[in-house]
């Protein structure tokens, strides 16, 4: 087991937002995390990212925060380095050292290696999210937690982000993932987490769910 939550809830000032959430994530599974609108699918993904505190219950995690990859609405990418300096800089944060080769290496898999000494300032939407996909894959955290990565993405590049999760699924990371296309990314998991008012509506094997019944 990565990620254990027990009882999770969590209100804005007095507003509840969510309740009773218990889940678990193992390594080598996929997630997704479905909802309507304002269910608190992100709220839940930033508590299991450690991003933000809950307000009762409890978050057990057996993997270090420096192995979370979390992609969030922001890509963090700092637009005055290139792509290569972008993801080294990435990596040093994280104390890691990764060589040249091994840096292009990880734009090639994202179709970035030509852009690798471009202002990251200059890229399209769907270029920066790209990079940011890189960035976060590129350090083969062990838990990775993915809110709408597929934004702004074309299908190509779709089909670039399905493969990194296959990938890292692969190698044993447990992911949890928002996906704004939950009917046909279905196949892609392995369990699903749906969240309809404030609480727990399903949890469980992604074959027995049916998407049109919560959202
Ligand atoms: N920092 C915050 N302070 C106060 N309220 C917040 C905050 N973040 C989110 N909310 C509220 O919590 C509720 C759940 O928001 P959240 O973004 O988690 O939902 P979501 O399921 O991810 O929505 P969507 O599918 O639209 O992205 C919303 O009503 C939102 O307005």
């Amino acid at each position: 087991m990565l990620l254990k939550l027990d009882k999770v809830a969590k209100f804005y000032g007095n507003r509840l937002i969510i309740k009773d959430v218990s889940c678990t994530v193992e390594p080598g599974t996929v997630t997704i995390l479905a909802g309507p609108n304002g269910a608190g699918k992100s709220t839940l993904l930033k508590i299991m990212a450690g991003l933000s505190e809950p307000t009762a219950g409890e978050v057990k995690l057996t993997v270090e925060n420096d192995s979370i990859g979390y992609v969030g609405h922001q890509t963090f990418i700092y637009p005055d380095l290139s792509a290569l300096e972008n993801l080294s800089f990435w990596s040093s944060l994280h104390g890691q050292k990764n060589d040249e080769d091994t840096l292009l290496a990880a734009l090639d898999r994202v179709e970035l290696k030509r852009f690798a000494f471009e202002r990251a300032g200059c890229f399209s939407r769907g270029m920066a999210q790209r990079l940011n996909l890189a960035r976060v894959f590129l350090l083969q955290p062990s838990l990775i937690l993915l809110d709408e990565p597929g934004t702004g993405l074309d299908v190509r590049s779709m089909s670039i982000l399905h493969n990194e999760i296959a990938a890292a699924k692969e190698r044993g990371a447990g992911l949890v993932w928002i996906s704004h296309s939950v009917a046909s990314d279905l196949v892609r998991a392995d369990k699903v987490l749906a969240i309809r008012d404030k609480k727990v509506e399903y949890f469980g094997e992604a074959q027995g769910y049916t998407p049109e019944a919560v959202c």
